[in-house]
């Protein structure tokens, strides 16, 4: 079997990924806050993680990974675009208003997604559904003496658990010194942080034993992943950016809450989108979609190339140049594979993957080694002498391998070869059409339309759209397009 290295954050060395149970290997990964479109930032996670949940499928199979990814739907920026509605006029409630942009923003999040061909995760939780899971695990942890409750706020206290700042390195003095911690009068320390918090009436809140309010962000995901995952489980992930506070916070909470659990063993961050030196954000400013850029015609897949081109630990741009090296890439692949109808004309088979490009995905995910690998098979496929000595047999073979090798990194090279082979022109049309109007010359001379008939659906047939008026002719191909069908009517 494959062995998997990964490097975790928490020791900051490469380890050989053992899973705790791997009939069930579990993954975590932070999820938006559903407010707005996801910038092109956020869109680097879900491309190193679906690549991530592509490799251990592939290992352990596709039934034995379970992938967790939240939404957080409780959030003041949800709260604060839905009264903006409201102040605009509109008559219905807040609540009405608040579900209305969560579900438009998990709507477009899922778009905008799969069009980047990111599997969906086997659960995406989102906060609302989880609330009595918070509120008891918040309770659990007041009852441990690791959490108290002050003004209708329940604060976790941070001295109470020596492992705090272990993740990210600091200690909880310099962490006090370097962060902009809130100190609030209803706290006994400045880096205590919110389980709980009170809600006023207008906004969305719960009834807990503190009365009606809503949970912290960092409770989210303690209590999301311990309620899908259980108490320990393998990787968590999410951007360097979530590294502090709020990584430091979940592990404070979960191992708190269930200190006979480990919670997650391996801990990975993505290093960040950057625009001229600084992350892409929205609180920056320095941001544009995900669907800015697919409404600018750059394809999804050419987005992901790009992402993968770079190491997930390693910061990184986005240039025209990156995306246009990409796109030609791409429309290389593609373009080989389109004229193989032998190849998009049968169900795949079954003969590997590139063995150089799954060490490369098992040694801490090195997607620019993988997709460096890709290229020189691509330009090895592509009519080199090499590849031409091989007999048929063996070309298809190394075809198969090829095409699922790019699957594993999230390129249906087989669908989109298809579309290119239904886009592009066929040079037998012009043919078929002259052949066409002759038949119809000699069907209206003789009053025998069966051969113009024979013809007209036997072309149908073969997934070409016929259009046939007084004096014109015309051929179209359609998705469905067989040319082997056409060269036999020949
Ligand atoms: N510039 C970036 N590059 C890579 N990952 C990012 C970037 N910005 C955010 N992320 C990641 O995106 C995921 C979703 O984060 P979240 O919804 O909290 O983003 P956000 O807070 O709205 O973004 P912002 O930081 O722009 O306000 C998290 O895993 C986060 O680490
Ligand atoms: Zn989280």
């Amino acid at each position: 079997m494959t062995t998997i290295r990964l490097t975790n954050t928490k020791t900051r060395t490469k380890e050989d990924f053992v899973p705790i149970d791997p009939t069930n290997v579990r993954m975590y990964v932070c999820g938006p806050t559903v407010y707005d479109r996801a910038h092109l930032g956020n869109a680097r996670p879900v491309i190193v993680f679906d690549v991530l949940f592509r490799l251990l499928r592939h290992v352990y199979g596709a039934d034995h990974v379970t992938y967790v990814r939240n939404f957080t739907d409780v959030d003041d920026k949800i709260n604060a675009e839905a009264q903006r509605r409201k102040g605009l006029g509109d008559p219905r409630s807040l609540e009405e208003l608040i579900r209305e942009r969560t579900e438009e923003t998990i709507r477009w999040y899922h778009e905008d997604m799969d069009a980047l061909g990111a599997l969906r995760p086997t659960e995406e939780p989102r906060a609302t559904e989880w609330i009595g899971a918070m509120i008891t695990m918040t309770q659990d942890l007041i009852d441990k003496g690791h959490a108290y409750e002050k003004a209708g706020h329940v604060l976790f206290r941070v001295r109470s658990y020596t492992g705090y700042g272990k993740l990210s390195g600091r200690s909880v003095d310099d962490m006090i010194a370097g962060a902009r911690v809130e100190v609030a009068p209803f706290k006994e320390d400045p880096m205590d942080f919110v389980l709980w918090k009170p809600s006023t009436d207008d906004l969305p809140g719960w009834d807990s034993p503190w009365g009606r309010g809503r949970p912290g962000w960092h409770i989210e995901c303690s209590a999301m992943s311990r309620e899908l995952l259980g108490e320990s489980f393998d990787i968590h992930g999410g951007g360097i950016d979530l590294q502090f506070p709020h990584h430091e916070n979940e592990i404070a909470q979960s191992m708190c809450a269930h200190p006979e659990g480990g919670f997650a063993k391996v801990w990975m961050h993505n290093e960040m989108l950057q625009v001229e030196g600084k992350k892409m954000s929205k609180s920056l400013g320095n941001f544009f979609t995900v669907r800015d850029l697919l409404d600018k015609e750059i394809p999804g897949d050419v987005i992901r190339f790009v992402f993968l081109s770079t190491h997930y630990s390693k910061p990184m741009d986005w240039t025209e140049e990156k995306a246009k090296a990409a796109r030609n890439e791409i429309a290389r692949w593609v373009g080989m594979l389109a004229i193989r109808h032998d190849l998009l004309d049968k169900p795949l088979e079954d003969h590997g993957l590139d063995n150089e490009m799954l060490e490369a995905l098992s040694d801490d995910l090195n997607t620019s080694l993988a997709i460096s690998r890709l290229m020189r098979t691509a330009r090895f496929l592509d009519n080199s002498p090499e590849f031409m000595s091989l007999d048929d047999r063996a070309q298809y073979r190394e075809e198969c391998i090829f095409i699922a090798s790019a699957r594993l990194l999230g390129f249906d090279l087989l669908e989109l070869a298809k579309k290119e082979r239904a886009r592009a022109p066929v040079k037998d049309l012009g043919y078929f059409e002259l052949r066409l109007v002759q038949e119809r010359i000699t069907a209206r001379e003789t009053g025998d339309f069966a051969v113009l008939d024979a013809l007209k659906s036997a072309l149908v047939s073969a997934g070409l759209e016929v259009r046939m008026s007084k004096d014109a002719v015309e051929l179209k191909v359609t998705p469905v397009f067989d040319p082997a069908k056409l060269e036999a009517l020949k």
